[in-house]
């Protein structure tokens, strides 16, 4: 109580201008809002608060701001908002990512550490190294559907480690129900999204409101996308047929902790492996693949120092694997600044404080949806640019703050390598904060490096023929570059041969 009346003291956080009843809600921008966040960064700071509805966001516009609350607070700020549309009428609030900050959430979250420990995700080296292969093979074979193939290779990787699933065609059943899941899912995930989300009560509304049949339309396409594939491992246990690893099958050999049911640990194992599966992680990876291939194209003269090093250290008779992730660091540095050039997740994932807090002389109220704007990090990165290019240090750059000619879209990987001040490695906000942070960040991390690498030591990658390179990205929440054309060639006959030959080793 006393917390509560000392929060109430101080004022809350600035924001757009209000008016009665709606407040200032309607300002916050419901889908490709980093932009405008950022921009009110400018006029109100690193706190900028939206309330209107009955509803409080507070956006987060810098990276002390968010480690701040979402990790040094992680007691107040590790719920997550109700989603009306997408977590209750949908029924995706029963998967991790979208779980209440509770037993439920510890259960899911105990099962997903013990499936994705560095340890555990040993096995799935080889599986991953083989879908690299396959993707390289696929861009021999037809480079102008880059996109479809890294689609493919992205659902392929995560159908495989969680279910043991293989997958031949883009168009299999489940990477093409995944795909218009996950559109739905992203398109619903943004807070705003809906005005039911901001009035819950329009969740009475009858059957055919517009939100309702889309909401019921959505229901049906995740409860497929999860049980599905979960049903078809534990068929395949139950008749000895189990081909490959996977986090299911992992996971299903385990014994229910006391007290739990088996149908209660089931239904744990099946929405924690639908999560992995469905919830963005199979997007993120795809996305963060093709703003690598929209780097590349743009930047030859980094692609070409990348290619160098895997030369030299892996020498051209082999394509790399993980096993060479340690001794290839200007790869490395490639990998973290497409995860830093774009990240796909630029508002990360929306959380809730569960207590009213007093931050930097504001009032932050119980309930308040917290959105942590992770574009915003990017200017952070200004002056490690100028490090990197031998400048001097100037007053500006002491104040931390970015000279008006920073430009946060110029590619370059020798951020992480300068000699004497490092760039923050994105790994350390690309996947989160605090005791949210994504359990598969290492999964990931081996993918992109196997995917990338072996693109690199293959092929070259360089703007299109004809025309320009349209640099767009889409709006949702998993963000990434929209429909473009670029050419992939291979880097010359030998290569070419070597990669079909890998193709050819693979299970
Ligand atoms: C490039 C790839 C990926 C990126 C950039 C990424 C990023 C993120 C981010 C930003 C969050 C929100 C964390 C927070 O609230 O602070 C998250 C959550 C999550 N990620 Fe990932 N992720 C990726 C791949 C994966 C993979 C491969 C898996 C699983 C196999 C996975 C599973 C999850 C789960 C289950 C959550 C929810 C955690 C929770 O709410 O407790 N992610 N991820």
């Amino acid at each position: 109580m006393r917390n509560h009346l000392n929060a109430l003291r101080h004022p809350l956080p600035p924001g757009p201008p209000a008016r009665p009843v709606i407040g200032n809600i309607l300002s916050f921008p419901p889908t490709g809002g980093w932009h405008v966040l950022t921009e009110y960064k400018k006029t109100y700071g690193d706190l900028v608060f939206f309330h209107g509805l009955g509803n409080n966001i507070l956006v987060l516009n810098s990276l002390a701001a968010i480690n701040d609350l979402l990790d040094k607070r992680g007691e107040i700020y590790s719920d997550r908002p109700s989603f009306t549309v997408v977590g209750e009428l949908m029924g995706l609030g029963q998967s991790l990512p979208l779980l209440p900050y509770g037993k439920q959430w510890r259960e899911q979250r105990k099962l997903a550490h013990a499936a994705l420990s560095l340890s555990s995700i040993k096995k799935y080296y080889k599986i991953q190294e083989d879908m690299a292969a396959m993707l390289n093979e696929a861009l021999l074979d037809d480079p102008n559907n880059f996109c479809s193939h890294v689609r493919l290779t992205a659902g392929r990787i995560i159908l495989s480690l969680t279910y043991g699933l293989s997958v031949d065609t883009a168009d299999d059943q489940y990477i093409t129900h995944a795909e218009k899941t996950m559109e739905l899912i992203g398109k619903a995930t943004v807070p705003g999204a809906f005005l039911c989300d901001f009035i819950p009560a329009m969740r009475y509304l009858p059957a055919w409101v517009s939100f309702q049949r889309e909401a019921k339309k959505g229901r049906a396409m995740i409860e497929s996308l999860v049980t599905k594939p979960f049903e078809h491992v534990k068929q395949e246990i139950a008749d000895n047929t189990v081909l490959r690893p996977s986090l299911t099958s992992d996971l299903l050999s385990v014994r229910p902790q006391e007290g739990i049911s088996q149908s209660e640990f089931e239904s744990h194992i099946k929405w924690a492996a639908g999560s992995m599966y469905g919830a963005h992680s199979y997007e993120q990876t795809y996305a963060t693949i093709i703003c690598f291939i929209m780097a590349m194209a743009l930047n030859p003269e980094k692609q070409k120092l990348a290619q160098e090093e895997i030369d030299r250290i892996v020498g051209k008779d082999r394509i790399p694997t993980m096993e060479d992730r340690e001794l290839l660091p200007y790869v490395n540095a490639t990998i973290k600044e497409v995860l830093r050039w774009h990240p796909a997740l630029p508002l990360s994932i929306a959380r809730m404080a569960t207590k009213d807090d007093i931050y930097e002389g504001h009032t932050i109220p119980k309930g308040t949806i917290i959105v942590p704007n992770v574009w915003c990090v990017l200017e952070t990165y200004f002056y490690f640019e100028l490090n990197c290019n031998k400048s001097v240090l100037s007053d500006r750059v002491i104040a931390h703050e970015p000279s008006a000619d920073f430009d946060e879209q110029v590619f370059l990987p020798e951020r992480f390598l300068a000699p004497d001040v490092t760039a923050p490695d994105p790994g350390k906000w690309a996947f989160g904060f605090g005791r949210r942070i994504c359990p598969g960040r290492a999964l990931a991390e081996n993918s992109l490096f196997v995917i990338i690498a072996g693109i690199l030591s293959v092929f070259n990658i360089s703007p299109p023929a004809e025309g320009d390179l349209k640099v767009e990205f889409s709006p949702n929440l998993v963000s990434y570059p929209e429909n473009f054309k670029c050419q992939i060639i291979p880097r010359s006959q030998r290569k070419s041969a070597l990669a079909h030959q890998r193709a050819k080793e693979c299970l």
